[in-house]
């Protein structure tokens, strides 16, 4: 069988600390993997050097390329670029902070090869090999919020909010282009439009740790959150996204 072509996206806001020695890792272990790969590094418009550290990198690095995004974004924005200029037959991404140790990668080919057009790392289901470390505030509002969501958007998905998912390049050329919600509550609408096209998704338990050095403001970003799932309602009722492609 023909190895897939593999893009790994990352989203960067400010992070010429934290995305570093998450950079070589994800490049190290993907080059002993059995396929080719990219990795897309997305700078929101960071005041810090996160471009200038990247293209230094991109010196040594023949698969990473940067997309500079003039203005901060949000990370929707961001990964939405990311996924438009990707070219892989399977296509990731994942948090600069490394929170998911990129091996991870593994479990969600597995779902991919088992039938998933979306496989999403979820830190709520439980299983022997999976370690969630994160501090209690954070794990109380990940369930309060994941609680909202199943019940006004995405039914039957423990976690939708963590960052490390995998599409296929047609549900991704499905699904991004229609995107439109820019802040942290894509990850709802991709699921909510990945359902309504009728994508399989398949969710499947990672390791996580909170690293610590958090971009998320915990109040200002959990009713941007909200405001963005009762959007994500408003303009389906209303036939604001466009005519669901043909699944293939
Ligand atoms: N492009 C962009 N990316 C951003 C922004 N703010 C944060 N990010 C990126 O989003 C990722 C997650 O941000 P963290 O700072 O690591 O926050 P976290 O607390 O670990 O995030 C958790 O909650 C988020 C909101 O639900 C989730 O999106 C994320 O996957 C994770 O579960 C990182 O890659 C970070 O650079 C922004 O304004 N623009």
């Amino acid at each position: 069988m023909e190895t897939p072509f593999l893009s790994f996206i990352i989203p960067a806001y400010n992070e010429e600390q934290r995305l570093p020695p998450y950079l070589e890792r994800v490049i190290g272990f993907l080059a002993g993997e059995p396929y080719s790969f990219e990795v897309i590094v997305v700078d929101d418009g960071s005041s810090d050097g996160t471009a200038a550290m990247v293209k230094a990198l991109m010196a040594r690095h023949s698969c990473l390329r940067l997309e500079a995004l003039p203005r901060n974004r949000g990370k929707g924005f961001a990964v939405k670029t990311g996924m438009i200029a990707a070219k892989g037959q399977l296509r990731v991404f994942a948090d600069a902070d490394g929170a998911t140790p990129v091996e991870e990668i593994r479990r969600l080919l597995e779902a991919n090869g088992n039938g998933a057009d979306i496989a999403i790392g979820s830190r709520a289901m439980k299983s022997g090999h999976c370690v969630v470390k994160g501090r209690l505030h954070r794990k109380i509002m990940g369930t309060v919020f994941n609680g909202l969501i199943r019940a006004l958007a995405v039914r039957g998905i423990h976690d939708t909010q963590c960052g490390f998912k995998l599409f296929t390049a047609s549900a991704a050329e499905g699904i991004f282009p229609r995107q439109r919600i820019s802040g942290f509550g894509f990850d709802v609408e991709l699921l909510f439009l990945a359902r309504r096209f009728g994508y399989r998704i398949i969710e499947v338990p990672v390791n996580w740790a909170d690293v610590g050095g958090t971009k998320v403001r915990l109040v200002r970003d959990s009713f941007r959150m909200l405001s963005e799932v009762l959007r994500i309602r408003f303009t389906n009722l209303t036939g604001g996204y466009e005519t669901p492609p043909r699944r293939p």
